[in-house]
């Protein structure tokens, strides 16, 4: 029930009166005060203070709180600065193999490369790979054959590699990836952490090695920095007397960008740095010393790395373009000094606050290439082949499919002016949309291009089939990807059986309206007509796109958080579990006061009451029916409610208090 508009002229009968318990509260001193205040006040009641553990995620805004107590802990101001990821290695190519150990996997289901046409015809091709025996199990000397051929073609050895069908299904022996995360040299079980992977990592490909998995896509654990406290100081100097309060404030907490790194080129460096903490404001000091500032943290992205929080579909960011830099998370405001407090009506105020915590969450990050041509087509066609004759890039080129597992980017230069980048994409297999083969994986890199080259293998049996199959496979894993211009390139010319069928192969093509080109990669011959076709392509689709593109704002995440902070005090909803005789008090105004009130200053209570009467929350709950007894929670503080039995409120809980204390009076 909102409760907004609650009317603000609440009586004085009722009221929440609060009791320090010791375990809240460190110091006795302060404790007794308290103690004091409510004895001297109406009625006893208690308060328990649940303040947040360090490692508590921060609940909804419409959760209820929790009902467990928990001590309060402080974090230390030791703050150790999250690892920076790595750079990239190559800004241009680079083909990434996987580490031996990723390739020891469980298969969940193979595919028989028999029922492909197109890899059949690649192994009568080719003798020397058998790829059958790659499937077959138990024969353990075809399999040493097999491997050392392998290791030969590397110059690594990479163990058995196996054709497989990935699928979504949660994979608990993947412990590489979901147990433990090396965060700034200390092991972290991310389970334990705060449960968040709980249910969360469940969808996960199995089967893909980690390498690759973690190529594009990377999940991280972002922190903007906590403001510093507030403190109470009082000026004491020689020959000043009465010097006045003189706390100073706490320092903004740092904050948290995300920058695209022009030399990165894929999020691996991610698969190690999985926290990214900013520093915490130092706290205020005595002779109105304000807290410096916490150092922000930056996290470096590829370009064209796709932001969303965890779990939800909705895209934060998108980073394009090197140099783009954007705010995420804004540091929390430091907390105020008892200096910031002074008032015509309150010249000796005891209070300071805390300050207000860093907001944080979890992301998932997705790298989509930023390639203007795509190059596409069965395994074994000539992809890779094609690249390292267009451009300096220098794929790994090898006759059986698959050879390529990570997508290869080159720079094709025309002129000074002119130049465009090429993603050669690992081979698409029938069912490619569903997981089969390696294609799934990486067909997303092709949302991003502006233009595709469809690589024909001409000394396939039925080179059209495996034009239409590629076609198929683009059209049902995404019809935008699919409905992208492109350029039909008949390859490997050279080979008499290739040669054979070009005109066949042409005819038909050209009775679709489609007109194929014809190229030998190897030889060289043909392949600049291709590229230069592609390249046309691409300057009518950029012409067409121009009108399309405005400013962005990049720090559309931050104003959010700012705005949600800026949350007025009097929204808040009630709700009540009666089988608890429980009132939660939900908003995010009233939890951010209250996470930023330092119960260890005793003007903190007066204040508190007084902002709970102000704001209409005692008067909604004496509407609702709230009886003796009966436990309030208010953000992380949990009461006990009484009814008053004298005409007092909030604003009277400090008497008594002063007496048990000498305070200096000032003017
Ligand atoms: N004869 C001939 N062979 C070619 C030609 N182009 C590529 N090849 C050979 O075809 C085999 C496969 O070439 P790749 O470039 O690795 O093929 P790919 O399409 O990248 O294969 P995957 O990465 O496995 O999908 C290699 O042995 C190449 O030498 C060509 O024009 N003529
Ligand atoms: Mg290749």
């Amino acid at each position: 029930m909102n409760l907004n508009q609650s009317n603000q002229t609440a009586t004085h009968c009722d009221h929440l009166n609060l009791i320090a318990l010791s375990n809240s509260f460190t110091l006795p001193l302060l404790s007794q005060q308290m103690a004091s205040i409510s004895l001297s006040f109406v009625s006893p009641i208690q308060v328990v203070s649940r303040s947040r553990t360090r490692d508590e995620p921060k609940r909804a805004k419409n959760l209820p709180p929790r009902k467990h107590n928990s001590k309060l802990k402080f974090r230390g101001s030791s703050f150790k600065a999250p690892p920076q990821p790595l750079a990239g290695c190559q800004a241009t190519t680079y083909t990434r193999l996987p580490p031996k150990d990723d390739f020891s996997l469980e298969i969940s289901e193979e595919i028989k490369l028999s029922e492909c046409d197109v890899a059949k015809l690649n192994i009568e091709n080719d003798p020397e790979h058998e790829i059958e025996n790659l499937l077959s199990e138990g024969e353990d000397e075809e399999e040493e054959e097999e491997e050392k051929q392998l290791e030969n073609n590397f110059g690594i050895s990479y163990g058995r590699f196996d054709i497989f069908e990935g699928t979504a299904q949660h994979d608990s022996d993947e412990e590489e990836y979901d147990s433990e995360y090396e965060d700034s040299g200390k092991m972290v079980n991310v389970d334990d952490e705060d449960g968040y992977y709980e249910g969360e990592l469940d969808v996960k490909e199995k089967g893909v090695p980690a390498v690759m998995r973690c190529f594009d896509r990377a999940k991280i654990y972002v922190k903007a920095g906590d403001g510093g406290n507030g403190v109470m100081a009082f000026r004491r100097e020689k020959y000043v007397p009465l010097g006045g309060p003189s706390g100073g404030d706490g320092g903004r907490g740092g904050n948290v960008y995300v920058e695209v790194d022009d030399s990165m080129n894929s999020l691996l460096p991610f698969r190690n740095s999985v926290h990214f903490r900013a520093g915490r404001g130092s706290h205020g000091k005595g002779r109105m010393q304000h807290g410096a500032k916490g150092q922000g943290v930056v996290i470096k992205v590829a370009p064209g790395t796709v932001i969303r929080e965890a779990g939800k579909s909705e895209v934060l960011l998108e980073l394009l373009q090197p140099g783009q830099k954007a705010l995420l998370l804004p540091g929390g405001r430091g907390g105020r000094g008892n200096a910031s407090f002074k008032s015509g009506m309150n010249k000796v105020p005891r209070i300071a606050e805390n300050g207000e915590e860093g907001p944080e969450m979890w992301l998932e990050l997705e790298l989509k290439l930023v390639a203007d041509v795509g190059i596409v087509g069965a395994p074994n066609a000539g992809k890779s082949t094609l690249l390292s004759v267009i451009s300096a890039a220098q794929p790994t080129i090898a006759n059986y499919p698959f050879t390529t597992l990570l997508p290869n980017l080159g720079v094709v230069s025309f002129d000074y002016d002119s130049t465009m980048v090429v993603a050669d994409l690992p081979g698409l297999l029938e069912g490619a949309h569903r997981g089969f083969g390696l294609g799934h994986e990486f067909l997303r890199h092709t949302e991003r291009c502006s233009a595709l080259v469809h690589v024909i293998d001409g000394s396939a049996e039925q080179p059209e089939f495996e034009f239409d199959a590629v076609r198929l496979e683009l059209e049902l894993f995404s019809p935008e990807i699919a409905g992208k211009p492109y350029v039909v390139a008949y390859n490997k010319m050279d080979l008499p059986e290739a040669y054979e069928k070009w005109s066949s192969f042409r005819e038909r093509l050209q009775a679709r309206g489609i007109e194929p080109f014809c190229m030998s990669a190897v030889k060289r011959e043909g392949t600049h007509e291709v590229i230069c076709a592609a390249y046309e392509l691409l300057r009518k689709s950029k012409q067409a796109n121009k009108e399309f593109e405005g400013p962005v704002n990049l720090n559309h995440v931050a104003d959010m958080v700012q705005k949600q902070r800026s949350a007025a005090i009097n929204e808040f909803d009630i709700s009540h579990d009666s089988s608890s005789n429980t009132w939660h008090v939900v908003g995010s105004g009233l939890q951010r006061f209250v996470q930023m009130t330092n119960w260890r200053y005793i003007d903190s209570e007066k204040r508190f009451q007084h902002v709970l009467e102000a704001c209409g929350v005692n008067k909604s709950l004496m509407k609702l029916g709230v009886k003796e007894g009966d436990t309030v929670i208010v953000g992380e503080m949990e009461m006990v409610w009484h009814d008053s039995t004298e005409n007092s409120g909030p604003s009277k809980v400090k008497k008594g208090s002063e007496d048990s204390i000498r305070w200096p009076q000032w003017k």
